[in-house]
C-alpha cells in the first residue's frame, strides 16, 4: 500500500533498510512492499543507489524503507557498496542509521548470503531475516529447518517469495510485531566461513546435492570455449534480425494510422501557418518517430528477457578476454551492456567497478555503445538505402547491416578503451562474477517492462521531440520568403541559412544543408534528427508539389555515400545532453565531459569523412 507523505508521520514511522548480497531479491521485495517499479534483473549489481519507499503494515504501522545496493561485505571497495556500508554503520551523510535491518538472503545461495548476514549481526542493530526465493529452493528439493536456524542465529527468520504480493505477506505481519532486540554477535575471532558451513550442515537438507543440476547442464553449453561464443553470436544475430522482421508489419500499420489521423485532423483547416505547424511541425515530426516504437519495443523485449534469464553474466564471462584486450576487466561488461538500452543507466552502473581508472574508461566509452535512440536514425537510413533482400538464403541484408553498425561501435569502444588504458592490464580483481541461476522470464514482468518503455518513449516524443520540432518548424518557416520568391520557403528561413553556413564544416563529409539543419536539434536527443529531417523536407517542397514520404525522398535525393557517412557519424557523435550531464555527475569533472565530447565528435567526423570518401571511390559517384 502506498503511504501518506513522510513528513506527517516522521515521528512514529519505523525506518528500515533492505540489506543483502547482490541479486538476492531486495529490489523485488522493495517493489512488493511499496508498490514501486524499481528495476529488477537477474544479475549482480542492478541497484547502484539507495531508493526510498513508504508503506504501511496490515495493522497500520507506517514504515519508511530503503532499498540498498547489494554488497558482499561491509568492507566495501566500490562506490555502490559504499552506500550500503555507510547506511548500515550509521555513517551516511544524509541517512540516519535504520532502526531495523531486513537481512535479505536467498535460500538458493545460503553459503554466500549467510556469511554477510553473520557480518551484519555484529552491528548491534535489530535484524529480521527475509529468507527469499523459497519457491525456487523448494523446486530444487531443498528443505530448511527454519525454527532451528532462527534459534541458532538469534534473529527472526521469515520465509518469503518476492515475486508476488502474497509471498511477502508473512514479512508484513512480522513488521507488526515489536522490533526484536539486536542479535548477539558471534564470539570474537570466529571464523565466519566455518560458522556458515556448520549452519548449513545442521539445518539444511539438499536432496538435489550430488545430482547434476540444470544450471550445470546449460552452462556446459553456454560457457563452452567454442560453443559459448557461437551461441552468443547467434543470439545477437537473431535479435537484430527480429528487430526488422517482426517490426515491419507493425510499423506499416502505425504509419497508415498516423497518416489517416493526420488527414482527418488537417482536412477541416484552411491552408496557412497553423496548418503548416500541425502538418509539418507536429505530425510529420512526431509521427516519423512514433513509427519506430515497434522496433524499440522488440529490442527491449530481448534486453529484458536476457536480463531476467541469467544469461548476461555468462556473456560477460565469455567476453572477459575481449575486455582484457581493451585493458578492462569483465566487470565493465554489464555497465557497457546496459548502455545499449541507454548510456545513462550504463554510466551509473559503472559504480560497481572498484578500480577508478577502469571506472572512468568505462564511463568514457559507454556513449559509444549503441543506445536505443540511435535505432530510428539507423533504420530510417537502412530502410532508404539498403535493399530489402536476403543473403545466404536466410539472413536479411538490412538486419545484417544493423548488426554491423553495432559491431563497429563495439570494436571502436574496445580500441578507444585500449588507447585510454594504453593496453595496461586492469588492476581490478580477477573477474569473480557471480553466475545466477537460469530463470524463465516472467511474462507479466516482461509485459510491464515493455509498457514502461512504451510510456517513456511516447512521453519523450510528446515532450522533447515535439517541442524541438516545433521550434525547428519556426526556424525553418521564418522569416517568410520575399514577395515573388520562387524557391521553397525554407530556403529563405533562418534554419535554411544556418544549414547553408554549416556546409563549410560538413560538406567535406558529404552532408547536405538539410542534414546540417537536423543536426542542431539532434544535439539534444538523437531521435530528433529523424523528425527534424521529416520537417525540413516537408517544408522544402514548393506549395503545389504533392508531399512525398520521407523514405523514397531520401533514397532519391541522397547518394549512398552521404547516407553511409551520416550512419558513421551517428555511431560516434555524442548527441545527447542527458548523457553528458550524467557523466558530469558521476565523474564530478567538467574537464572529463569536455574531453569526452571532443573525442567523440572528433571520431564521428573522422569516421564520416573516411566512409564518405571510400564509398565515393568505390561506387564511382561524382
Ligand atoms: N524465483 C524467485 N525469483 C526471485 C524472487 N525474488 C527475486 N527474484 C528474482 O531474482 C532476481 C534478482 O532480483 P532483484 O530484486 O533485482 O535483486 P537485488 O537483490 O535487488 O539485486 P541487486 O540490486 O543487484 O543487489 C530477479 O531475476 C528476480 O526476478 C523469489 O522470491 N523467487
Ligand atoms: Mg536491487
Amino acid at each position: 500500500m502506498a503511504s501518506p507523505t513522510p513528513s506527517l508521520q516522521a515521528d512514529s514511522t519505523l525506518h528500515i533498510a533492505l540489506v543483502g548480497n547482490p541479486n538476492c531479491g531486495k529490489t523485488s521485495l522493495f517493489n512488493q512492499l511499496t508498490g514501486s517499479r524499481q528495476k529488477v534483473a537477474n544479475y549482480a549489481g542492478v541497484t547502484v543507489e539507495r531508493k526510498e519507499g513508504f508503506f504501511s503494515t496490515p495493522q497500520g504501522r507506517s514504515i519508511r524503507v530503503l532499498d540498498l545496493p547489494g554488497a558482499y561485505s561491509l568492507s566495501s571497495t566500490s562506490p555502490d557498496e559504499d552506500v550500503t556500508r555507510d547506511v548500515c554503520l550509521g555513517r551516511h551523510r544524509t541517512e540516519t542509521r535504520p532502526q531495523l535491518l531486513i537481512g535479505v538472503v536467498s535460500a538458493t545461495n545460503l553459503r554466500l548470503h549467510l556469511r554477510f548476514l553473520l557480518e551484519l549481526r555484529e552491528l548491534g542493530v535489530p535484524i529480521i531475516v527475509a529468507l527469499n526465493m523459497m519457491d525456487e529452493a523448494k523446486r530444487n528439493g531443498m528443505s530448511i529447518d527454519i525454527a532451528g536456524l532462527e534459534r541458532d542465529l538469534g534473529m527472526p527468520i521469515i520465509p518469503v517469495i518476492s515475486l508476488h504480493k502474497q509471498g511477502v505477506q508473512p514479512l508484513l505481519e512480522a513488521l507488526d510485531r515489536p522490533v526484536p532486540p539486536p542479535p548477539a554477535p558471534s564470539p570474537s575471532g570466529a571464523d565466519l566461513h566455518a560458522e556458515v558451513r556448520r549452519l548449513i550442515q545442521t539445518y539444511v537438507t539438499d536432496r538435489s546435492a550430488g545430482q547434476e543440476r540444470l544450471v550445470d547442464r546449460l552452462d556446459r553449453w553456454f560457457l563452452h570455449p567454442v560453443w559459448g561464443p557461437v551461441i552468443l553470436l547467434v543470439v545477437l544475430f537473431v535479435m537484430f534480425q527480429t528487430v526488422f522482421a517482426w517490426a515491419q508489419p507493425l510499423m506499416d500499420a502505425l504509419e497508415g494510422g498516423i497518416t489517416m489521423l493526420g488527414e482527418l485532423l488537417l482536412r477541416p483547416l484552411p491552408d496557412g501557418v497553423l496548418k503548416s505547424l500541425l502538418a509539418d511541425g507536429v505530425i510529420a515530426g512526431a509521427g516519423m518517430v512514433i513509427v519506430f516504437l515497434p522496433q524499440i519495443l522488440i529490442l527491449f523485449l530481448w534486453i529484458l528477457a536476457l536480463e531476467e534469464s541469467g544469461y548476461l553474466p555468462r556473456a560477460a564471462f565469455l567476453l572477459d578476454r575481449l575486455m582484457a584486450l581493451a585493458g578492462l576487466s569483465g566487470r565493465s561488461f554489464i555497465p557497457l551492456l546496459s548502455s545499449f538500452a541507454c548510456a545513462i543507466p550504463g554510466i551509473m552502473a559503472a559504480r560497481t567497478i572498484q578500480n577508478p581508472r577502469d571506472r572512468l574508461v568505462t564511463i568514457l566509452i559507454a556513449p559509444l555503445m549503441t543506445c536505443s535512440a540511435r535505432l530510428p536514425v539507423y533504420t530510417l537510413l537502412i530502410g532508404a538505402f539498403i535493399p530489402h533482400k536476403t543473403v545466404l538464403g536466410v539472413l536479411g541484408l538490412q538486419g545484417l547491416v544493423l548488426f554491423a553498425l553495432y559491431a563497429v561501435a563495439i570494436v571502436s569502444g574496445v580500441i578507444a578503451a585500449r588507447i585510454m588504458t594504453r593496453g595496461v592490464k586492469s588492476e581490478e580483481h580477477p573477474l569473480l562474477l557471480e553466475l545466477p541461476p537460469y530463470r524463465r522470464p516472467n511474462l507479466k514482468s516482461l509485459a510491464l517492462g515493455l509498457w514502461q518503455r512504451a510510456v517513456m518513449f511516447l512521453s519523450r516524443v510528446g515532450t522533447i521531440i515535439v517541442s524541438l520540432n516545433v521550434l525547428l518548424w519556426g526556424l525553418s518557416s521564418f522569416p517568410l520568403p520575399p514577395q515573388g520568391a520562387t524557391g521553397a520557403a525554407i530556403d529563405y528561413s533562418l534554419a535554411g541559412r544556418i544549414g547553408h553556413l554549416m556546409l563549410t564544416i560538413f560538406a567535406p563529409i558529404g552532408f547536405n544543408w538539410q542534414i546540417c539543419v537536423s543536426l542542431i536539434p539532434g544535439l539534444v536527443a538523437r531521435e530528433v534528427a529523424v523528425s527534424a529531417l521529416a520537417t525540413v523536407y516537408a517544408l522544402g517542397v514548393s506549395e503545389d508539389a504533392a508531399p512525398e514520404k520521407l523514405l523514397p525522398l531520401l533514397s532519391s535525393q541522397w547518394s549512398i555515400a552521404t547516407a553511409l557517412s551520416l550512419l558513421a557519424w551517428y555511431v560516434y557523435a555524442p548527441q545527447c545532453i542527458s548523457t553528458l550531464a550524467v557523466m558530469r555527475r558521476e565523474t564530478r569533472s567538467m574537464k572529463i565531459v569536455l574531453g569526452a565530447t571532443a573525442y567523440l565528435f572528433g571520431l564521428a567526423y573522422f569516421a564520416a569523412f573516411v566512409v564518405f570518401h571510400l564509398t565515393k571511390a568505390i561506387t564511382g559517384e561524382a
